[in-house]
């Protein structure tokens, strides 16, 4: 291999030891689950704006093929990437999660959750097929599961219509989704160490605050 050509064992290389840094951590990772609309970002970014949370605690930005809604800033919400640049991540292995829902591509990236783990605990908010690849793949002894549910299996698809950032068609591809979200849920409760119905927003804010808690003082 010539010099300067990029090299697939460096990159396999760099990519274990970024696994072995987040196994390595004394950070846990916190793996927020739920339904499309539940309300999972509105609780956590709840939780983290408490002054004794905040410092604490930071979010894995994940990468995406969506497009930006109004406010959402490259890098803060999420990573916009185009198709080929995501594909060219998941050819790199640069993915410990990834998953196309609703017809876009989601993934976490090692880098993300290491970059969060150097200082803080780690969230992370995926959907029920990356909890699944994480499973498998990842590191179970630093997760800690957390399903959010809704008061009924009515109230998400209220607040997917009533949040208005998805067209008509999307929330019909969303609401097929939530199908099978929901049924897996229902099935795998056993995985999730805590659950939270997200009925009023406050309270379920505080119920996750409680358990953000706890884990700054194990
Ligand atoms: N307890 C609640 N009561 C009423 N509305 C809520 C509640 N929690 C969140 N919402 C509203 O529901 C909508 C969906 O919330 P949010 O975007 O936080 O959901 P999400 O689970 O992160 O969504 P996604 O599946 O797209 O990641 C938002 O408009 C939010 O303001």
């Amino acid at each position: 291999m010539g010099c300067g050509t990029p090299s697939i064992t460096n990159d396999q290389t760099k990519i274990s030891e970024t696994k072995q840094e987040i196994q390595k951590s004394e950070k846990q990772m916190i793996v927020l689950n739920g339904v499309t609309a539940v309300g999972k970002s509105s609780v956590f970014k709840g939780a983290l704006k408490k002054p004794h949370l905040k410092d604490e605690f930071g979010f894995s930005v994940s990468h995406t093929t969506r497009k930006p809604r109004e406010g959402e800033q490259d890098g803060r919400e999420y990573y916009f990437v185009t198709d080929e640049e995501f594909d060219q991540m998941v050819k790199d292995n640069k993915f410990l999660e990834y998953t196309v829902n609703h017809g876009k591509k989601y993934g976490t990236s090692f880098m993300a959750i290491q970059k969060v783990l150097e200082k803080q605990h780690c969230i992370l908010d995926i959907d029920y097929k990356g909890m699944q690849t994480l499973l498998k793949a990842a590191l179970p002894q630093k997760q800690i599961n957390i399903l959010i549910s809704p008061p009924t299996d009515e109230e998400f698809e209220k607040r997917l219509r009533t949040r208005g950032t998805e067209s008509e068609e999307q929330i019909q591809t969303r609401l097929r989704t939530a199908i099978v979200e929901l049924n897996f849920f229902k099935e795998n409760k056993g995985l999730y160490q805590h659950e939270i119905i997200n009925d009023v927003l406050d309270v379920a804010v505080e119920e996750f605050s409680a358990i953000l808690e706890q884990i700054t003082h194990q």
